[in-house]
């Protein structure tokens, strides 16, 4: 089955008007020098979505490229829910990606298994992309427990949102200990994790499931990107810190082959 490669950014709470308007322009620049050979997207505070959603319509920046969300509300429609920004809205303001159930709205913010499949059902009826995230923590991969917790993960959310709404999207493999912490996991643990990813995604649909793009997360840079995206199972990445410089960003998505 071949899939095609996907690098994804996100933000998380970094940014701002002028610093969206430069990381645009730059990384324009730089594929238009030369084309890199993934898709890519950047996820992005909901705030910043309009500085760059109306740039991309007219003038494509490297082959597929989407701007997307880092959360969406479970609640759809309209409503008395202070503070939350619904599926359509994120639409509405022409994201296409949304990031769901990250370990920081997980860990931070109580985020269940059940919320986060309501999350991505809800962005999957708005129209939109939904990047399930999972892993594990470091305890739980010290009491073996990495494959149990991330199987239960997907189930939640194949239960409640069904494999077409991550077949619309992507899953994201992202170990807790090696996010932010400038090492990412090494490929002998990735790709076993990538793996079992693999055959639940198979096991619920074996077309669907062979189709869906699993991407690793957690330290991603310019300088490990190739050999992490070159492993089997692993058709992407979703990269944090190294996704706020625009060069760094280019330089992942440059390392697809
Ligand atoms: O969503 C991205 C991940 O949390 C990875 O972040 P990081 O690349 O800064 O480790």
């Amino acid at each position: 089955m071949s899939r095609i490669p996907l690098v994804v950014g996100n933000w998380k709470m970094n940014g701002s008007l002028a610093s969206s308007d430069a990381w645009l322009r730059e990384f324009r620049e730089l594929c238009r020098k030369d084309a890199v050979r993934c898709e890519s997207g950047l996820c992005v505070p909901s705030a910043y979505l309009l500085a760059f959603t109306p740039k991309l319509d007219s003038e494509p920046v490297a082959g597929e490229f989407h701007v997307g969300a880092e959360d969406v509300s479970d609640r759809v429609g309209t409503g008395a829910f202070t503070g939350e920004v619904s599926g359509d809205m994120l639409r509405d303001l022409g994201a296409w990606w949304c990031i769901v159930g990250h370990s920081e709205r997980r860990t931070l913010y109580g985020e269940t298994d059940e919320r986060v499949a309501e999350k991505v059902k809800a962005a999957y009826d708005a129209g939109l992309h939904p990047i399930l995230c999972v892993g594990e923590t470091l305890e739980e991969r010290n009491a073996g427990r990495t494959r149990e917790v991330v199987l239960r993960q997907i189930a939640a959310v194949l239960s409640v949102a069904g494999i077409e709404a991550l077949e619309a999207g992507a899953v994201a493999y992202e170990p807790l200990w090696a996010i932010g912490t400038g090492v990412a996991a090494g490929t002998d643990q990735i790709e076993p994790v990538h793996a079992v990813i693999r055959g639940a995604l198979e096991e619920a649909d074996p077309v669907k499931g062979g189709a869906i793009r699993i991407l690793y997360g957690g330290s991603v840079k310019p300088q490990n990107a190739a050999e992490i995206i070159a492993l089997p199972d692993v058709d992407g990445a979703l990269v944090g810190g190294a996704s706020l410089d625009a060069g760094n960003f280019y330089r992942i998505c440059a390392a697809v082959r």
